[in-house]
């Protein structure tokens, strides 16, 4: 099963501290008819670390509801303590979810075998669907090629979010990938690299702003048309690193609230709101 096109992480909306969901069903509402692949709730944009655990299941809740069916949803569990995963996961399996977006377990840095057996312990614990995420410059840790090769061979292992940081790396694994398994960008800024070197697709916070114009590039490069993909990315390239100017999803939040998507752009702390400085640039932009 391949999973193409694009991803959107959504953002949890926050108002007076509560979650927001007038405003996420706004969301919900708005991209269901972009063209966008599927809905990843409870990502890192959708701020998972700061929902206690009523409310990653009210949110899981809120999606299924809003989204009527329309789109696949792939939802964020993920951690440090495979067992912990796992009970978190047991709660998700409970929704009629397509599968999980699972990140390598950060802070404690295991070796290779160590996130080989976490994720494999995972997948032999559910029969939905996975998608491993590799993000070092976050976790601490990086996912070998070579063990996401091994990886690849789990059967509901089904993709990777690419975010590894490393170009060399990335490109030896799109030269050279798993069969049946989809490789999917999460370096916002290597969409259109990632799809002109076979990848498949891409988990893209900044998809939020201007989502037509990145499933623009995604049809254009599959219609074997880069060169056309090529001047839609550049309305995209200049625009991206703003978005990441300041921890993610603030200046994204910043955005919709512009946009009246949503209500406010608050987030919960240890992230803040956008700064003065870069909302003004934003400005100029969206
Ligand atoms: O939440 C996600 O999924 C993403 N997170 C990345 C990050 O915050 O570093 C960015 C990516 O676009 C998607």
């Amino acid at each position: 099963m391949q999973l193409t096109g694009v991803w959107l992480p959504i953002v949890t909306p926050f108002k007076d501290e509560k979650i927001d969901y007038k405003s996420y069903k706004r969301l919900i509402d708005h991209y269901s008819t972009k063209g966008i692949s599927g809905f990843i709730p409870l990502g890192t944009t959708g701020e998972v670390p700061v929902l206690n655990d009523y409310e990653f299941q009210e949110m899981i809740e809120k999606t299924l509801d809003y989204n009527e069916k329309k789109l696949p949803v792939y939802v964020g569990v993920g951690g440090n303590y495979t067992a912990k995963v796992i009970e978190k996961l047991k709660i998700a399996e409970k929704y009629d979810i397509q599968g999980i977006l699972s990140v390598c377990p950060y802070y404690n840095k295991p070796n290779q075998e160590g996130i080989y057996s976490h994720f494999n312990s995972i997948a032999q614990s559910t029969d939905l669907n996975i998608i491993i995420y590799n993000i070092p410059y976050r976790t601490g840790v990086n996912i070998q090629n070579d063990t996401i090769h091994r990886l690849a061979e789990i059967k509901n292992i089904v993709g990777l979010k690419d975010a590894c940081g490393d170009i060399k790396q990335t490109m030896a694994l799109l030269m050279d990938p798993p069969k049946d398994f989809s490789i999917l960008t999460g370096e916002d800024i290597f969409f259109y690299l990632t799809l002109t070197l076979g990848g498949q697709g891409g988990i893209l916070a900044s998809s939020h702003l201007k989502t037509e114009l990145f499933i623009d590039v995604y049809n254009k490069v599959k219609e074997n048309n880069t060169k056309a993909a090529l001047e839609t990315w550049k309305q995209l390239y200049d625009f991206i690193p703003l978005l990441f100017k300041e921890p993610n999803p603030a200046p994204i939040k910043y955005c919709l609230k512009k946009l009246g998507l949503l209500d406010s752009a608050e987030l919960r702390l240890p992230l803040m709101e956008a700064s003065k400085e870069l909302g003004e640039k934003l400005d100029r932009i969206i």
